[in-house]
């Protein structure tokens, strides 16, 4: 019995579609669990269906905000003010402008993200607590207008008959169906039964943008803007993009909440809203899928419902003056869980049975066979991939200029020249502070040079934006390896695709067949990849579990990923032991048999003799030398400038240590 559940459980887990489809299935079931009191004879009590609206209306407003706050860790204080839109929106054009309900409620939503994605476009360049006040500040000056602006102002304790002549709206009509008086309290079952298939749509677009590349770019993001723009991620345009959507899902809960409850003040959108629909995120687990569905229901079920009222009348009954109200004691439980699951309800579930699964996923592993090396499969691959290499090695693929960057007063790098031909590993070497690594971060964008001129197959990419540069077909690692530490291996390789700057947010959101077959080719390159690097048998481990040299070769597996035609490796060979950077020299070996063109940043003599077929020794700021790798390292000018000492003094030749960065 059990084994077949394992292999049911499997058979699952290796077909998405079949697995969508289970979540969907299943979110449905509960919606129609959830409306059977409304849909039944004698109806939900309102008090019952107002829980259950306020459910449903928090939970849409928090798996939104669980886009910026979960995912690109930009914490908003501002969701209920999209909420307050949504609401009042959608009633203000139904009831002065005499819009059809259906118009003015997605109307309502267009007018929330636009606003949302102007907002972001003024603030999005802040982060941490600034972007934080700016979303504060909005949710007060929203609840403002709402309370002095007149227009809005008779819009309080709606439906109002005297002001609107509105008792009895006409229902709304919709595919032959007539949904119950839209905005009017006390006959909410077919609107609860309309609201739960929108929520259940909105929940699985939610689901899918979080799994897809598109939720990927918004984690990169969250892990560090940098490393987001070198995986090709416009980041400014995503993260107003992730601003509109996460308010459009804030409306789409405001405009839940004007049919519910068919009553609108402004208190009932002031900051406290905000905080309680960032908290269903932080409860139930930011940045997991499911994490604000199950906290939107357990803070609604605590603020709403009587559950806590024996607590409160246990400790009446110890003092009649000091006892925590409900209010304080969600508080308190709040503290608690959170000090106990940092991750949330969910996350910490989670985090659980990631603690658990490395054992079993990987069973077949033997930790050092498997992880010291590759496979027998790869070697294999490499015999075949190591024959003479096609690329001519004269076409020139990079070309720098004259390239000057200073900082104030400091000139890191100094009219430097440089050229890097198809297939070739180019080695930049040079002490401490030469400038290595400026020069490859002008190179990739990150700065833009003061003088000269860098250009890809004789396209100038100086001036670009770093994600164009990457999508123009660089790829890079980073000194100190940037990876999303709690994620699998398996999705930081998939982070590295060119699908992760490109997909559009609407294909994300709608899955099409076309983004299964996609996201299988992928799944069958990132196989491909870590096999390549020896990381076969790693892909459901945290990639934060990894020993340095693991990380490291993840790091090149991604970069691989965007099959990108030069590589930058930024000091690879740092902190690995002797074995590890002996199968470096193996894999960048076997990357240069396929053609791949890399510049390699590094210290490591042997490493740089062993993989190069250049070498560029820099030295403050200027190239001190260049040529073939022997030739370079017996400079006597190199040696001195590494050793610090005059190279008369030492042995013609003499085999060049690292003095630095060991
Ligand atoms: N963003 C920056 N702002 C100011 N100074 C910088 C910046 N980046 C680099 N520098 C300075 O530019 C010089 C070159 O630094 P760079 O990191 O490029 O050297 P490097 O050759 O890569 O050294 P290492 O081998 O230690 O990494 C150093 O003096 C450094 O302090």
């Amino acid at each position: 019995m059990m084994a077949r559940l394992t292999e049911l459980a499997a058979t699952v887990r290796k077909r998405p579609a079949l697995r969508d489809l289970l979540w969907v299935l299943a979110l449905g079931l509960i919606a129609f669990w959830a409306s059977r009191p409304a849909m039944s004879g004698e109806g939900i009590t309102l008090a019952d269906s107002q829980i259950l609206g306020s459910i449903c209306a928090i939970m849409v407003a928090a798996v939104g905000l669980n886009f910026l706050v979960g995912h690109a860790r930009l914490v908003s204080l501002g969701q209920g003010a999209f909420f307050a839109i949504g609401a009042y929106a959608s009633a203000w054009l139904t009831l002065d402008g005499g819009w059809h309900p259906l118009l003015a409620m997605v109307a309502a939503l267009v007018i929330a993200g636009v606003i949302g994605a102007l907002l972001a476009m003024a603030s999005m360049r802040l982060r941490g607590p600034s972007f934080a006040m700016i979303t504060l500040v909005v949710t007060i000056l929203v609840e403002r207008i709402l309370v002095e602006w007149a227009p809005l102002g008779r819009l309080s304790g709606y439906p109002n008959t005297l002001d609107h002549g509105s008792g009895l709206l006409e229902p709304i009509k919709v595919f032959g169906m007539e949904l119950d008086p839209p905005l009017f309290a006390g006959i909410p079952a077919d609107v609860i039964l309309a609201i739960l298939i929108v929520l259940v749509v909105a929940l699985y677009g939610y689901r899918n943008v979080s799994q897809s590349s598109w939720g990927r770019s918004l984690r990169a993001i969250g892990t560090s803007e940098h490393l987001a723009a070198h995986l090709g991620v416009n980041v400014y345009a995503r993260k107003v993009a992730a601003m509109a959507v996460a308010s459009v899902y804030g409306a789409v809960g405001g405009v839940f909440y004007v049919q519910v409850f068919a009553h609108l003040q402004p208190e009932s959108f002031n900051i406290y809203l905000s905080i309680t629909i960032i908290l269903a995120v932080m409860l139930g687990g930011a940045g997991t899928v499911l994490g604000p569905i199950v906290g939107s229901i357990v803070i609604v079920l605590l603020q709403q419902t009587d559950v806590l009222q024996p607590l409160v009348t246990a400790q009446k009954n110890i003092s009649e003056s000091w006892y925590l109200s409900t209010p304080g004691l969600i508080g308190l439980l709040l503290i608690l869980t959170l000090a106990v699951l940092p991750q949330g309800l969910v996350g910490g579930v989670q985090g659980l049975v990631h603690r658990f699964r490395p054992a079993a996923v990987n069973a077949d592993v033997e930790p050092d066979a498997g992880a010291a090396a590759p496979t027998a499969e790869a070697a294999e691959m490499t015999e075949q991939e190591e024959s003479p290499r096609e690329t001519s090695g004269e076409d020139v693929l990079l070309t720098v200029r004259g390239v000057r960057r200073m900082f104030g007063g400091l000139t890191a790098v100094d009219g430097v020249d440089l050229t890097v031909r198809a297939g070739q590993v180019h080695a930049l070497i040079g002490p401490n502070g030469a400038g290595k690594t400026t020069l490859a971060n002008l190179i990739t964008g990150v700065y833009a040079p003061n003088e000269g001129e860098i250009a890809l197959r004789g396209q100038r990419i100086d001036t670009a934006p770093t994600y164009r540069i990457i999508r123009s077909g660089i790829a890079r690692t980073f000194q100190t390896p940037l990876l999303f530490g709690h994620e699998t291996v398996e999705e930081n390789v998939l982070s590295g695709f060119a699908h992760t700057g490109t997909l559009p947010f609407w294909k994300a959101w709608l899955k099409l067949p076309s983004e299964y077959r996609r996201d299988r080719v992928m799944r069958e390159r990132t196989a491909e990849l870590m096999e390549l690097v020896g990381l076969k048998g790693f892909e459901h481990l945290e990639a934060g579990s990894l020993s340095y040299g693991k990380q490291r070769a993840l790091e090149i597996a991604r970069a691989l990923a965007s099959d990108p035609s030069l590589l930058i490796l930024d000091e690879p060979a740092a902190g690995l032991n002797t074995a590890e950077t002996a199968e470096l020299g193996q894999l960048m070996l076997r990357l240069r048999a396929r053609g791949l063109a890399m510049i390699i940043v590094e210290h490591h003599m042997e490493l740089v003799t062993m993989v190069s077929d250049e070498v560029t020794c820099m030295n403050t700021g200027s190239v001190l030398a260049h040529g073939k790798p022997a030739e370079v390292l017996a400079d006597p000018h190199v040696v001195e400038a590494y050793l610090g000492v005059s190279a008369v003094a030492e042995p013609a030749g003499a085999p060049l240590e690292r003095t630095d960065n060991a």
